[in-house]
């Protein structure tokens, strides 16, 4: 059995620690570092597989002896990969492309552990309210769009863009609970309410 600081999670991202604590885990954060370009005609779930795997494999080479937890979400658009917003401009056209319409978000999560990889796959249908110019420019002006996937955060004023979904809300926001739990189970970790 690992202790409960045993946990490094590879990531940068606020969301991810803040969903890791919210079910009873102690964890470290070491962010990886990788390359997160498409490769040519990659498909959207074998990129995302890949991104986490590869932050997971940056992190679990410094930290052999411990479980490390990585995940990567991407927006989904007519089978294109949507990432971060360039820049401001970029993130306005964006919730353009996605006012009105359905999109998908998938999120992978790896987690290694003993030399093994374990991988999980959440994946969500997001229905988009239609949006206004205005509404779009002040939701950019907000500055919440600048570093999410598909230029905007569901946890935050972009909630009300959001009609519907089918899925999971936590895999949207970044790491979907009830997948992690299930993968930190794996390593026996105890996970959940204590
Ligand atoms: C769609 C959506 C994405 N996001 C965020 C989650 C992720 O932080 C980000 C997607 O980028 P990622 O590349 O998955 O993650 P990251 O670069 O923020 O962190 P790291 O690679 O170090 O783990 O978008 C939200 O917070 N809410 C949302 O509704």
């Amino acid at each position: 059995m690992y202790q409960k600081a045993a946990l490094i999670l590879a990531s940068a991202s606020p969301r991810r620690a803040e969903l890791l604590a919210q079910i009873g885990v102690s964890f470290q954060v070491v962010p990886a570092n990788i390359d997160e370009t498409p490769a040519n005609g990659e498909q959207p779930n074998a990129y995302v597989k890949r991104m986490a795997m590869e932050k997971v494999a940056a992190v679990a080479k410094l930290y052999a002896d411990r479980v490390v937890l990585a995940a990567d979400t991407s927006v989904i658009v007519d089978g294109e990969i949507w990432g971060k917003p360039l820049n401001r401009q970029h993130a306005k056209v964006m919730l353009n492309g996605l006012s009105g319409r359905q999109h998908q978000v998938v999120t992978a999560i790896a987690v290694h552990y003993d030399g093994n990889v374990e991988l999980a796959v959440s994946e969500t249908e997001v229905l988009f309210a239609v949006l206004t110019d205005q509404q779009i420019d002040r939701y950019v002006a907000t500055g919440e769009a600048d570093d999410k996937a598909g230029a905007y955060g569901i946890q935050g004023a972009a909630g009300c863009f959001v009609e519907r979904l089918n899925g999971s809300y936590f895999g949207v926001m970044g790491l979907p609970l009830y997948e992690t739990a299930v993968l930190l189970g794996k390593t026996g970790m105890t996970v959940g309410p204590r």
